[in-house]
């Protein structure tokens, strides 16, 4: 007997060997797509119809920082380094286990409800984020954000913390919890630092998640220290590779975008937060044109604001067409697959394609909308026309988590209404 059934789907596959699929089923068991097809002799304890709706994978948020939804319109409109210095930072140490764990539970339940299925997160208190990842249902890489400043002392604890972090949580929550490591940036850690946390992830076995080159700031401060960008910095001290998850990316030569496809570096791009923090327009087009595997990332509230993956698919694609005068780059169907099946890759999860084995991390997306009439073009569809409001259904590791616009696990009124006392009682503490 299986779990669950989904009939009348047209199933966006997101598999380079399979069309999609009109009219079709799926089927789940243990947490995992056991068979797919026009038909199927299975019975389920659940059964869903689909309604001719689109079932297509889940989207993959490649770089967040979750527990930023507690400064959601906190600081707008300035340049990034005086935006995380004067603003984010000073507010950041003053929260607390509790606000972390307050905020992370709203952006799982935003996640949830605009059809991500999986993240990928750098961020502080991060048991607390752990533990609203596990309640929530929703899968996630998790890193704890590290930060030395060239300080020996400060190396010491933060990578004794990383570590603490990774060994407790990886695989916990049925295997939906990954941990990694979270070097901030090349501009903020030392080399030492950067050294010894490589080592350290390889020992554990586990990937690295960290910022690079986002401001053009971090290329003239690399270079004056070092003589060499980040991404030759990083090369010579052996830490590239395909465990590495980089996020942002923006200004590299066409040389580092070599290294960076040669080492099978996983990079998100950030496009909403970039444009909004003015730090720049990715080489996306050059970078998959050489195989890089680019994913996508909301970043986090502060400088997005919000976690809306179907609008970061439809930014991404516009900005690039229009940056290199170009409409036929970054069509639809590779933006869909930057934000499913290479940002499984990314995270090393077996997710992103509705095929045999894989997670069951999926969602039913309602087309019975008015800005999704007519359909000719279903991808199209996902990428220029829809949002993450129309996500009507989200399952993960095979549990329903959103059915019907309606989320379980997780209390959304009572969430909303613990967030705006949490703001009131953070905004008071960050200004006394
Ligand atoms: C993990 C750390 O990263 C910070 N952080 C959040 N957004 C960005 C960004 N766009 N660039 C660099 N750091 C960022 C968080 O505020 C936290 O301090
Ligand atoms: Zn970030």
């Amino acid at each position: 007997m299986a779990d669950i059934i989904i009939k009348n789907a047209y199933i966006l596959t997101m598999d380079p060997d399979r069309e999609d699929i009109e009219n079709g089923v799926v089927v789940i068991e243990d947490g995992k797509i056991k068979e797919i097809g026009k038909s199927t002799e299975s019975k389920a304890d659940k059964e869903i119809d689909a309604g001719g709706n689109v079932v297509m994978p889940g989207l993959v948020n490649t770089h967040c920082h979750a527990g930023m939804t507690l400064f959601r319109g906190y600081a707008d409109d300035m340049p990034l380094q005086d935006w995380l210095e004067n603003h984010i930072w000073p507010a950041e140490a003053k929260v607390s286990d509790e606000d972390i764990y307050i905020g992370t539970q709203l952006a799982c339940l935003e996640m949830i409800r605009s059809g991500t299925t999986a993240f990928a997160d750098m961020y502080i208190h991060m048991d607390k984020v752990a533990q609203a990842v596990d309640e929530s249902g929703i899968r996630a890489a998790l890193s704890y954000g590290m930060i030395d400043f060239g300080d020996k002392e400060k190396a010491d604890v933060e990578l004794e913390e990383g570590s603490r972090f990774v060994r407790e949580w990886n695989g916990k929550a049925d295997g939906r919890i990954t941990t990694m490591y979270g070097p901030h940036a090349p501009n903020t850690c030392s080399r030492d630092f950067l050294i010894r946390v490589k080592e350290q992830a390889v020992k554990d076995n586990v990937r690295i998640h960290i910022h690079v080159l986002e401001t053009e700031a971090e290329l003239n401060y690399m270079k004056e220290q070092f003589g060499v960008c980040s991404i030759h910095f990083l090369k010579d001290i052996d830490f590239w590779g395909d465990d590495v998850l980089a996020a942002h990316c923006i200004w590299l030569s066409d040389g580092d975008i070599k290294i960076l496809a040669e080492h099978g570096v996983n990079i998100s791009h950030n496009v909403t937060s970039n444009m909004k923090l003015a730090s720049g327009i990715a080489p996306v087009a050059k970078l998959l044109a050489v195989g890089a595997n680019v994913s996508l990332g909301t970043d986090g509230c502060a400088s997005n604001n919000n976690l809306d993956m179907f609008e970061e698919m439809k930014t991404a694609a516009l900005l690039q067409k229009v940056s290199i005068m170009d409409p036929t780059v970054l069509p639809a169907r590779q933006v869909l697959e930057m934000a499913t099946v290479n940002g499984a890759k990314a995270l090393g999860i077996k997710s992103g394609m509705i095929k045999e084995e894989y997670n069951a991390d999926l969602i039913i997306v309602d087309m019975n909308k008015p800005h999704l009439t007519p359909a000719y073009d279903i991808a199209s569809h996902m990428v220029y026309a829809a949002n993450g409001r129309d996500v009507k259904t989200t399952i993960v590791n095979g549990k329903i988590l959103m059915e019907n616009y309606e989320v379980r696990c997780l209390d959304e009124q009572s969430i909303i209404e613990k967030m705006k006392k949490t703001s009131k009682d953070l905004v008071s503490r960050i200004n006394s």
